[in-house]
């Protein structure tokens, strides 16, 4: 059976970021997507979106739910998922996994039809209007099996995997809540340390803000809500993560009084902390050359230095657009091979081009 068929037709439950966007990918790719969401204006919402349909689907029919709502609740509507709906795989998309799978168990339900999953991709912003079906494209997505689940539903939401675009892996779901707490829920809380601290710092001070600053805190804007549902859910695994960062930053305050000699080895661990994050597709990670390029605030601007990029003949691996509200200028830094730097710099200055 194709991976269309095996789910056709698929529900999700909770029409937010994640929910909308999985809709949106499974309709784009020939799904019929039945949308509910305890706010329904969420669910109509998605549903202008294209990320499905709000009309309400045959029980018996349906093949595979998605669940998408806060980690709070996600046991209670996985459950009622399992009993709503006989025929189908049902899975959830929770940052956490043991939590979740625990208060299944101890319901009694069979759960040979529920398979835990988490899709590594998201953003700082909720609700369906910043959804998008290309969200999980070329993303890690975690399932986390246990003793009870079939190959039948395991085969469901790996064709829910493959057609979101995402790439499929497995972990224990304690494997997976010591994971995450390591490189994505810690990450989250140092970042809010740091944006915390900016409440204390003068404005005139903050005008100084540059990249590095919003590099660092981008994701302390996600949703306090959610959050607070995620640390809570994983506090065990996060507790020893955040110990050890407050050694290292004793550490750091410690080397102060010898800087010459004890600063840059920690500054050589930071930089290879950075390598030891995977690359593109899953690849190992890369050290990419990084260009900076003025753009002005001019009509058609990006799409001429991409063309111009384009014509250079180099591949154009990330980008990143910063915008400085003083001078009414952009800045594209623009990620190429390594090898690629000097001949895209010296290909934009003869176009024209500022480089910073
Ligand atoms: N935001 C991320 O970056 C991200 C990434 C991966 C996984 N997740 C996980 O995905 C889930 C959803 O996160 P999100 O960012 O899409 O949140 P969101 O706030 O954008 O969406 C959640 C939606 O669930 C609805 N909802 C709440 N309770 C419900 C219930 N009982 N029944 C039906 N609908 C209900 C809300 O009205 C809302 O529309 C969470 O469990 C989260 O841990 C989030
Ligand atoms: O890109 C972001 O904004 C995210 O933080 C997404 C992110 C993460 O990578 O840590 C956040 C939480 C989720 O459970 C999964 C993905």
């Amino acid at each position: 059976m194709n991976d269309v068929k095996e789910l056709d037709p698929t529900v999700v439950l909770g029409t937010g970021l994640l929910g909308a966007s999985v809709g949106a990918a499974l309709t784009r790719a020939g799904v019929t997507v039945h949308l509910s969401d305890a706010v329904l204006s969420h669910a109509r919402v998605a549903e202008t979106l294209g990320a499905g349909t709000t009309a309400k689907p045959d029980p018996a029919a349906v093949r595979l739910v998605v669940v998408a709502t806060p980690p709070r609740s996600l046991a209670a509507v996985i459950g009622e998922a399992l009993d709503r709906y006989p025929n189908a795989a049902v899975t959830d998309v929770g940052s956490v996994k043991g939590r979740v799978l625990r208060q299944l168990q101890a319901t009694g339900r069979d759960l040979s039809r529920y398979l835990g999953s988490h899709p590594m991709a998201g953003s700082q912003h909720s609700g369906p209007v910043s959804a998008s079906p290309d969200l999980f494209c070329d993303r890690t997505w975690a399932v986390t099996p246990h003793r009870e689940v079939t190959e039948a539903t395991a085969d469901r939401v790996r064709a829910l995997i493959r057609l979101c675009g995402a790439r499929y892996v497995a972990f224990t779901p304690q494997e997976h809540d010591s994971a995450v707490a390591q490189v994505s829920h810690l990450p989250q809380l140092v970042s809010v340390l740091m944006a915390d601290h900016l409440l204390g710092i003068p404005s005139s001070h903050l005008a100084l803000a540059g990249q590095g600053l919003r590099d660092v805190t981008r994701i302390a804007g996600s949703d306090p809500g959610l959050w607070e549902q995620i640390i809570a859910g994983n506090v065990d695994a996060l507790r020893p993560e955040l110990e050890a960062v407050r050694a290292h930053l004793d550490e750091m305050i410690a080397a102060l009084d010898d800087p010459t000699h004890r600063v840059r080895p920690i500054l050589q661990r930071g930089v290879n902390g950075t390598r030891q994050i995977p690359g593109k597709h899953g690849a190992p990670a890369m050290d990419y050359g990084h260009l900076v390029i003025e753009i002005p605030d001019t009509p058609g601007a990006l799409a001429q230095l991409f063309r111009d990029i384009a014509d250079a003949g180099v591949n154009i691996e990330d980008i990143d657009i910063q915008h400085d509200l003083v001078r009414q200028v952009g800045y594209l830094e623009v990620a190429v091979e390594p090898g690629h730097v000097r001949e895209v710099s010296e290909a934009m200055t003869a176009a024209g081009w500022k480089l910073t």
